[in-house]
């Protein structure tokens, strides 16, 4: 079978009529830097650049820096920049799909081959924006980082050597700073980012003339992404390359919603004017109660429902909220303890709500929870645990749910063997494997250590799993009644299995 490359695009190959294929954009320049390779980006910043390149509102294109030594960008690179990206969702009331090939990236680097490659492109005035999605985990301060490494380890500290590149070649000249938008779903992520990276140039003891250019030349953004990407469609991988004609290993698929919120002047928006091409982007001086409401709704259903629907073999988002006792979990999580917990108007909540149970609901995305319990402990602690603490401050009350989601993570870690990141665990359904900060893994089975095989012993693991104050950010046992909750949670999973539990916690919410 043919594969997706430039050939394939400018030559006469007929691709069927419900895909979008459109020129290859040779005479574009590169106008963007990119950390980061991954789904997520290719599915969305990557895509509204290609829209807006196709409305004649931006003529550019994105040259991607895989972040890490493992990665995308020999793919990418084989396939000239381009992959099909399949978008599937609602659209006033009706289903819609879109099929597309994308062509706003030119080329991949891979600086652990390469790193010149990067900072040629420090040299370049057309590139004066700098885009990233490195996770969670990719926006830290590494405090053995070094200048000269070719490249340096951590996210921040590529940054910080390619923009001192920059620096020097155009000798401090303050119109070459760049405009920086991390996409990582860290809170206040642009001046995070911005704060490590000047922390590097002081540790790193660059001179003082840079560092006042890092910090007024290049303006770093908080920014906020939305939109729910699967990824690429193993299941119906084979399937998609008989429809489409052609091999293309960096298929990716996503829901229609998108929601972009950047904190900053409504003066840049000129610089990237998403709005002129119908793109959902929004231009905030505050961006905190959007960033507060997809965190605590979106991330936290799917991060607190997430070890309670596999652990009771329902593998996917949408299968579980039609299911009728994990369907009506996700909705008394989020309705009674999630919402009533969240200090923002409680009808913008219940209305933000329910547009997420409906993409939740997105007959054609298929998320795994598997994917969703990607680092799920840390997860837990950004996404669920504020609103259970800020429940019990409000309600001097132990939310049913939220706390029944920390049990059954707790659960998901019981049986099972560590490999570095990864835990073996074991299911009704067969063994799976989740991934998890090593730290993280060590801590579950420290906890499981507690139990001793009686009934009595599994409640005796709550208090040893709250107590791990440097994980939960405080000792979770000053919580008053949350050990004792947390403990006949984990003593009915483990006795009666997942789906007796689950019954008897959603009957606690009937008598109430
Ligand atoms: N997939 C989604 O639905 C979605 C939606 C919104 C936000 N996000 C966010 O985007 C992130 C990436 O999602 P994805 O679907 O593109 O995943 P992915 O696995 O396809 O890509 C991950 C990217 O992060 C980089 N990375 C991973 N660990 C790193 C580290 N320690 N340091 C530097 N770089 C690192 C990888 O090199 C890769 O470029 C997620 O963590 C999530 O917070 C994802
Ligand atoms: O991507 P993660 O692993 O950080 O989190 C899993 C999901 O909650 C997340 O991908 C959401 O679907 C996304 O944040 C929606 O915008």
């Amino acid at each position: 079978m043919l594969a997706l490359n430039k050939a394939l695009l400018t030559g006469d190959f007929s691709f069927p009529p419900n895909l979008e294929a459109g020129p290859y954009p040779d005479n574009l320049p590169e106008r963007v830097l990119q950390f980061g390779e991954g789904n997520f980006l290719r599915a969305f910043v990557d895509w509204m650049i290609h829209e807006l390149n196709k409305k004649g509102l931006f003529q550019g294109r994105v040259v991607v820096v895989q972040p890490l030594a493992q990665g995308l960008v020999d793919k990418i690179n084989k396939q000239d920049g381009l992959y099909t990206l399949i978008l599937r969702g609602y659209q006033d009331g009706q289903m819609v799909e879109k099929r597309e090939i994308i062509t706003s990236i030119s080329r991949g680097i891979n600086p652990y081959e390469d790193w010149q490659a990067v900072l040629r492109c420090a040299e370049d005035p057309r590139i004066d924006i700098v885009i990233s999605n490195t996770t969670e985990a990719g926006i830290i301060f590494d405090h053995g980082d070094s200048l000269t490494a070719a490249p340096p380890r951590s996210f921040p500290g590529k940054l910080t050597a390619y923009l001192y590149h920059r620096y020097k070649h155009f000798q401090g000249d303050p119109d070459k700073g760049m405009l920086i938008l991390p996409c990582e779903l860290i809170d206040r992520n642009g001046d995070n980012l911005k704060e490590i990276t000047l922390r590097l140039a002081e540790e790193w003891g660059l001179p003082g003339g840079f560092r006042q250019w890092l910090k007024e030349a290049n303006i770093f953004l908080n920014t906020l992404v939305d939109r729910v990407v699967p990824g690429y469609p193993r299941d119906e991988a084979e399937q998609l390359a008989g429809e489409l004609g052609y091999q293309d290993d960096l298929l990716d698929t996503g829901e229609l919603f998108h929601l972009w919120v950047i904190e900053g002047p409504t003066h840049l928006k000129e610089k990237l004017p998403f709005h002129a091409a119908g793109l959902n982007v929004i231009w905030t001086d505050d961006m905190t109660p959007y960033r507060t409401r997809k965190v605590r709704i979106l991330n936290g259903a799917h991060t607190a429902t997430a070890a309670v629907a596999f652990l009771s073999g329902v593998d996917t988002v949408r299968e579980a909220v039609e299911h009728p006792r994990l369907g009506r979990f996700i909705e008394e999580l989020i309705y009674n303890e999630v919402i009533p917990a969240t200090d923002l108007d409680e009808g913008m909540l219940t209305e933000f709500a329910g547009e997420v149970l409906q993409r939740f609901r997105n007959p054609y995305i298929v998320h795994r929870w598997q994917s969703i319990l990607l680092n799920t402990t840390s997860k837990y602690k950004t996404r669920v645990l504020p609103s259970l603490l800020d429940y019990v401050a409000k309600k001097k009350a132990v939310p049913a749910k939220l706390t029944f989601s920390l049990a059954a993570t707790a659960a998901l870690f019981k049986d099972g063997r560590v490999n570095g990141r990864q835990f073996q665990g074991k299911r009704p359904q067969g063994e799976f494997i989740i991934e998890d900060d090593p730290e993280a893994l060590a801590f579950w089975q420290a906890a499981w250590q507690q139990y001793k095989g009686t009934a009595e012993s599994a409640r005796e693991v709550a208090p040893y799993i709250l107590g791990n104050s440097e994980l939960w950010g405080k000792d979770l046992n000053s919580v008053p009644g949350l050990a004792e909750k947390l403990g006949v949670y984990l003593q009915e999973i483990v006795t009666g299995g997942m789906a007796a539990a689950l019954e008897k916690v959603l009957a606690e919410g009937e008598g109430a």
